[in-house]
């Protein structure tokens, strides 16, 4: 038995729900590309729960499913104004707000296709509230309840901000939402199909997976994008800052990516919408830093950006805090994780790999007082 690091080109399950090959990613089969242009992140969500587009009365129906189940409990906000909120990292706040959702369903261990899949609704439907219920609460705001009549996006950043979203921030953020939806078995999903495998709920694989796309590795990789544009400053100080970095061998956050080898298509569509959003907003520069690294860092190392980098920007840009861009990412990707959880409880096996042993050989025991 030989360890493969990483589990580095494993197939380790079947799925019809996304796939990347050659660079190219669709969901169900259709391009990324043709989505991000045209599609509404609920569209995106039937796509990947159902495996199909929906029809447009299904559509309003999902819908009208997410507003009416977006209300989240009152436990939750009184949790999050019990949180040490000047230290709390909104992930963490995330990952233990999913947990208490599941303490609050009475279905939550009822394991019926028709029961996961409202839970699913109920999860994507909450999310978004208490994420953005908890930025307002450690600011000393009072959450703002869900107008129903506004579609996911246009709601999330209404319900962020207090106040109606523009069609361009609309446009941005449901681009976002519907980019960050699905990745195949990213390293999150992954956690999410091996939890649920144990036939364990909903809500503890989706707590799971929120642990896993915490690591800056993952998805906190887009905070730590904007830490460095914090930290680079203004575009003289990019050469010597990302120079700096490359010749100490760090890492350039938002770089690189186990699968995509030319580049990751989500990339180019988050860019363009950085340029355009932070002409908008008057920090055009926040841009040209971005792209100058990037040249940079495809130059000289040949690493293409990932969907952390220009993110960074486009989030910034709607002025939302950054410590909020993963938690955000984990709102899109919930759509995702719910999707494999489902298809995994529809085919189930127990997931458990081996190890390679490469510890000491057989030893006996020795009493405490002998060692
Ligand atoms: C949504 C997402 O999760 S997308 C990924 C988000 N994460 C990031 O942006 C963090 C930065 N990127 C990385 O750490 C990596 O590219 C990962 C984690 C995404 C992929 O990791 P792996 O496939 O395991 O590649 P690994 O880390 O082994 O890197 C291979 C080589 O490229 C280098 N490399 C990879 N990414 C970077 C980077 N961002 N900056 C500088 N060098 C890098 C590594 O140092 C390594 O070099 P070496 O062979 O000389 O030691
Ligand atoms: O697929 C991966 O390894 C990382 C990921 O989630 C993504 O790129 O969206």
């Amino acid at each position: 038995m030989t360890a493969t690091r990483g589990l580095e080109g494993i197939v380790a399950a079947e799925s019809k729900i996304s796939s990347i090959i050659d660079d190219t990613l669709t969901y169900v089969g259709y391009n990324i590309d043709d989505l991000a242009d045209n599609a509404s992140f609920e569209e995106v969500i039937y796509l990947l729960w159902h495996t199909r587009l929906p029809k447009a009365d299904e559509l309003a129906e999902l819908k009208q499913q997410l507003a009416e189940n977006a209300e989240i409990p009152q436990a939750i906000i009184d949790q999050f104004k019990a949180y040490p909120l000047n230290t709390v990292h909104p992930m963490a706040a995330l990952r233990s707000a999913v947990s208490l959702l599941g303490v609050f369903d009475d279905e939550a261990d009822e394991m019926t296709p028709e029961a996961n899949y409202r839970k699913a609704i109920r999860l994507q439907a909450k999310i978004s509230t208490i994420v953005t219920a908890f930025s307002r609460i450690r600011k000393g705001l009072e959450p703002v309840a869900p107008k129903p009549e506004l579609g996911y996006a246009a709601n999330f950043l209404y319900m962020l901000h207090g106040k109606d979203p523009q069609p361009i921030e609309i446009e941005a953020f449901n681009k976002a939402l519907v980019l960050h939806a699905d990745h195949e078995l990213n390293a999150s999903t992954f956690t999410a199909r091996v939890c649920v495998a144990t036939l364990s709920d909903v809500y503890s694989g989706i707590t799971a997976a929120i642990g896993a796309l915490k690591g800056p590795l993952h998805g906190g990789a887009n905070e730590q994008v904007m830490k460095m544009l914090s930290e680079v400053g203004s575009i003289e100080n990019v050469e010597s800052y990302v120079q700096n970095k490359l010749d100490n061998k760090e890492k350039i956050m938002g770089f690189g990516h186990r699968v995509y080898r030319k580049g990751d298509p989500r990339a180019k569509h988050l860019r363009v919408m950085s340029e355009k959003l932070t002409a908008l907003t008057g920090k055009p520069e926040l841009y040209e830093m971005s792209v100058k690294i990037h040249d940079m860092v495809v130059g000289q190392k040949n690493l293409p950006a990932n969907v952390d980098f220009f993110s960074a920007s486009v989030y910034d840009s709607l002025g939302i805090e950054h410590d909020l861009f993963t938690p955000i990412f984990a709102v899109s990707r919930t759509s995702g994780w719910l999707a494999h959880i489902l298809e995994q409880y529809a085919n189930n096996r127990l997931i458990r790999p081996r190890a390679e042993y490469v510890g000491p050989g057989m030893q006996k025991y020795v009493p405490v007082d002998e060692r």
